[in-house]
């Protein structure tokens, strides 16, 4: 008789858009040497960037994408989760990276599937922007109930804010999640997130704010130094841009360009593949269309 399988341990990690999460899971896959991990990514755009910036030489990545897991892409979930019992060896962990949108409480109730065992859920919140966020007219419901959501809070991008700020940051986390313990995003605290993160499991529901998404691929290279100019003088109502870049000064590279909170990063990721286009997704808040805020300049160097 064989025996049973060994339960998958499952890790959601939440956040509003940009909070860190995918640095986050990447920062897990580097330092968990010898534990073997399935990655699940719900990007929020029809275009999967979050799955091309997860850096895993052996886990397995499996994406969901167009949706958000937490509220329609359930049967998408339920397959993933079937994909994931039959990988052999078996995974000893999934980490499932939720939309920047999604409800982390929504997915980790996936866990209680046959096969699965909880482990918690970690939400990212970055010192520079979640106060902002929580107190925006579209982001507040989402990000209060993200933090609600959590096990344990990770606190994101200390290094960028001043220990001031850091300290506001955690006393008014504790007001707003109260009892959620507030962590650091040090190498040792990151290494802690797979052992049982497990508070309690929350029954609470919380609704998305309106977010709308754009998304743009060409075939022909970027000027990285327009592209970053347009993204400094977004409208106010993006919150979020992230993109795959084959630039004109460096076509044999892949840039990749980030704007979370008021940063925009542009950083090196390896050799361009080919058959690759650059891409870049938008998001904004609202429901107002998101063509509005998308400039003419942004569309011309995304049209292929
Ligand atoms: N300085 C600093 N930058 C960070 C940290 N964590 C994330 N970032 C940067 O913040 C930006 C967004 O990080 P991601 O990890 O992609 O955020 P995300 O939550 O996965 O974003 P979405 O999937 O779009 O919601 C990137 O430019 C990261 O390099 C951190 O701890 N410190």
């Amino acid at each position: 008789m064989t025996s049973p399988a060994k339960p998958v341990s499952m890790t959601v990690v939440g956040g509003y858009l940009g909070a860190g999460k995918t640095t986050l899971i990447n920062s897990l896959l580097a330092s968990a040497e010898g534990v073997r991990i399935a990655v699940i990514v719900n990007d929020f755009g029809d275009i999967n960037i979050d799955a091309d910036l997860i850096k895993s030489r052996d886990a397995k990545t499996l994406e969901l994408s167009n949706g958000c897991i937490c509220c329609d892409l359930s049967d998408g979930m339920a397959s993933v989760m079937d994909q994931i019992r039959a990988l052999r060896p078996a995974p000893d962990h999934v980490v499932v990276e939720v939309s920047g949108v999604g409800d982390p409480a929504a997915v980790a109730r996936w866990a209680d599937h046959p096969g699965f065992r909880r482990n918690g859920v970690v939400v990212c919140a970055d010192v520079t922007d979640v106060r902002r966020r929580a107190e925006g007219r579209w982001s507040a419901d989402t990000v209060r109930g993200q933090l609600r959501a959590g096990d344990v809070l990770l606190l994101t991008k200390q290094e960028v804010a001043s220990e001031g700020e850091a300290r506001l940051v955690r006393a008014w986390l504790r007001e707003v999640a109260p009892g959620v313990p507030v962590l650091d995003g040090s190498l040792e605290t990151i290494g802690t997130l797979l052992d049982p993160l497990l508070r309690r499991g929350s029954d609470e529901r919380t609704e998305h704010a309106d977010h709308v998404r754009w998304s743009g691929t060409t075939g022909r290279t970027v000027e990285l130094t327009k592209l970053r100019t347009i993204l400094t003088r977004m409208p106010e109502r993006v919150v979020r841009a992230k993109g795959i870049v084959r630039s004109v000064d460096d076509p044999l590279r892949r840039t990749i360009v980030q704007l979370a909170g008021a940063r925009v990063d542009c950083y090196d990721d390896g050799e361009w593949q080919d058959g690759e286009v650059s891409r870049l997704a938008v998001i904004a808040i609202g429901d107002e269309p998101i063509d509005q805020v998308i400039p003419a300049g942004l569309r011309a160097l995304f049209t292929s």
